[in-house]
């Protein structure tokens, strides 16, 4: 088939974070863009992700906010909180930024069809209406769908795609999962008042984060009253007659009993019924599909970028890979991302962001021949307010070179401190940069350049 014979230049399969990113950019180099979107234009992050996930955080830390006021002197009266308030004005914001990514691919004539879009060929593509489309480049960005682990009952519990539509906030809340998805949720409903346990397969939180900082949290969360169930899958959910469930885990003789089961077990790429194998798109274990560097799949015409790849799951990366592949395809720019170094953070309460190596991946990969710095603080803020709690910063340098290899922190505004200390890591800079910084005073970020 001739080029000018193609519908589009490129078709785009999902309008999340990659796509749209993929769409709007593609469209600016010239190229006749369309794409389908089979729920809401956005995709996970803003409709069903971070940006809700974050507005709940915010809502719900207003319990710690309001409870320290008094030591400032503030008279606050009797607290009440209303779920549907707070619910309602985060889905409000969801529709403003459904309708700002809308507009954004209208200026840019990007053609949208609000339905599904299923591969046919290396070329084609068919809507859930039945129209086939061709394009010259297809660009997979259906990003991933939460895993629900099978037992008996699992209809009854909810995943992170209902979380933010509850109709009433649960009195006791079980969260099934101990990664980003549970422990922020964990932190949520915690401090909105409800009664959290966590449930976990294995005694691991947080897997990937540095081993001191997890057990930070965990101590922490702990005081707060959320509880732990570790080393304990999921039997099966019995659905009781006055609407209460009974969680029974494995070799535990006693059910938990609970108003809402949070399954938080992973994210799985959206490829079931995709279409892949009409165009020869190889998938990995996991429903992957598998790309080269440059994002293309075992199809030429065909790429891939987001969460459906299962590199790293995060928006920021999702954005970049669909914005290298628009620059690189339609752009003529050979643009190639760098997979290292990449700042993460947990929005938990306290909240935990790290970048580089952890102490023990630094461990594996240097030997003996690393240096830790740490610094093991109680927030000003936490003095005033009678709390506890203390905040841990940690610095693992290569002996060798004096090179920052990581950066972990948890504690208040951990992940907006981390985010700047991450351009220092990514640059390479040493301790000695560090140390040679004069503190900003009084700041918990001052830390960073204090630890001896
Ligand atoms: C609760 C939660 C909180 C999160 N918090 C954070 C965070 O704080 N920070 C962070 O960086 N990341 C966070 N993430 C991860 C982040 O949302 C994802 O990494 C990111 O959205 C991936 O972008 P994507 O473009 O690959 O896919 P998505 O944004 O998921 O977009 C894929 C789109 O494709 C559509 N689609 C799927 N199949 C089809 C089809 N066949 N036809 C048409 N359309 C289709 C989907 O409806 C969806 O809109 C969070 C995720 C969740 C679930
Ligand atoms: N702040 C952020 O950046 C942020 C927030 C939320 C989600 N995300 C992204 O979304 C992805 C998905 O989040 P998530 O929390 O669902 O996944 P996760 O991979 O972070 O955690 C999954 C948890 O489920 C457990 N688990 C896995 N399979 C299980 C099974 N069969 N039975 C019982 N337990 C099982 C794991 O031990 C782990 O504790 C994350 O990997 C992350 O990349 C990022």
């Amino acid at each position: 088939m001739a080029e000018q014979e193609y519908d589009y230049d490129l078709f785009v399969i999902g309008a999340g974070s990659g796509g749209v990113r993929a769409s709007r950019i593609a469209a600016s180099h010239g190229a006749r863009v369309a794409v389908a979107e089979e729920y809401r234009v956005g995709g996970t992050c803003v409709i069903r992700g971070c940006v809700p996930k974050k507005l709940l955080v915010y809502g719900s830390h207003f319990a710690e906010e309001l409870q320290d006021a008094a030591n400032y002197g503030w008279t606050v009266g009797d607290l009440k909180f209303d779920w549907p308030t707070l619910r309602d004005a985060v889905l409000k914001d969801v529709d403003r930024l459904n309708a700002a990514y809308t507009t954004t691919l209208e200026n840019n004539k990007v053609e949208r069809f609000l339905e599904r879009a299923e591969v046919t060929g290396p070329h084609s593509v068919r809507l859930a209406s039945g129209r086939e489309v061709t394009a010259k480049y297809i660009l997979v960005a259906v990003g991933a769908w939460p895993v629900t682990p099978s037992f008996e009952g699992a209809e009854h519990c909810i995943t992170s795609n209902e979380v933010f539509h509850l109709p009433e906030l649960p009195r006791r809340v079980v969260i099934s999962g101990a990664g980003y998805i549970a422990m922020e949720f964990a932190g949520i409903f915690n401090a909105l008042g409800c009664h959290v346990t966590v449930v976990n397969r294995s005694e691991t939180l947080l897997r990937g984060y540095d081993e001191s900082l997890r057990d930070r949290l965990l101590q922490i969360t702990m005081a707060r009253g959320i509880e732990y169930k570790f080393n304990s899958p999921f039997d099966k959910v019995v659905k009781r007659e006055d609407g209460c469930l009974e969680a029974h885990l494995a070799g535990k003789p006693d059910p938990l009993v609970c108003d809402l089961i949070l399954v938080a077990t992973g994210r799985k790429p959206k490829t079931p019924g995709l279409g892949l194998e009409t165009a020869g798109v190889e998938l990995g274990e996991n429903g992957e599909i598998k790309v080269d560097d440059t994002g293309k799949t075992t199809c030429d015409s065909i790429y891939a970028v987001g969460d459906v790849t299962d590199r790293v799951q995060l928006t920021p990366v999702a954005i970049r890979e669909g914005h290298a592949f628009a620059d690189r395809v339609f752009g003529g720019k050979e643009t190639t991302i760098s997979y290292d170094c990449i700042p993460s953070a947990v929005f938990s309460q306290p909240p935990l962001a790290g970048v580089g190596l952890t102490e023990s991946q630094a461990r594996n990969a240097f030997g003996s021949n690393i240096k830790v710095f740490s610094s093991d603080f109680r927030p000003m803020k936490n003095i005033f307010g009678h709390r506890p709690e203390r905040g841990l910063y940690k610095m693992i340098v290569d002996a060798g070179t004096d090179r920052v290899l990581g950066i972990h922190m948890i504690g208040p505004e951990a992940p907006e401190i981390l985010q700047a200390a991450a351009i220092a890591v990514k640059a390479g800079l040493t301790k000695a940069d560090f140390d040679a910084t004069v503190a900003l005073h009084p700041s918990m970020a001052e830390e960073l350049v204090l630890m001896r």
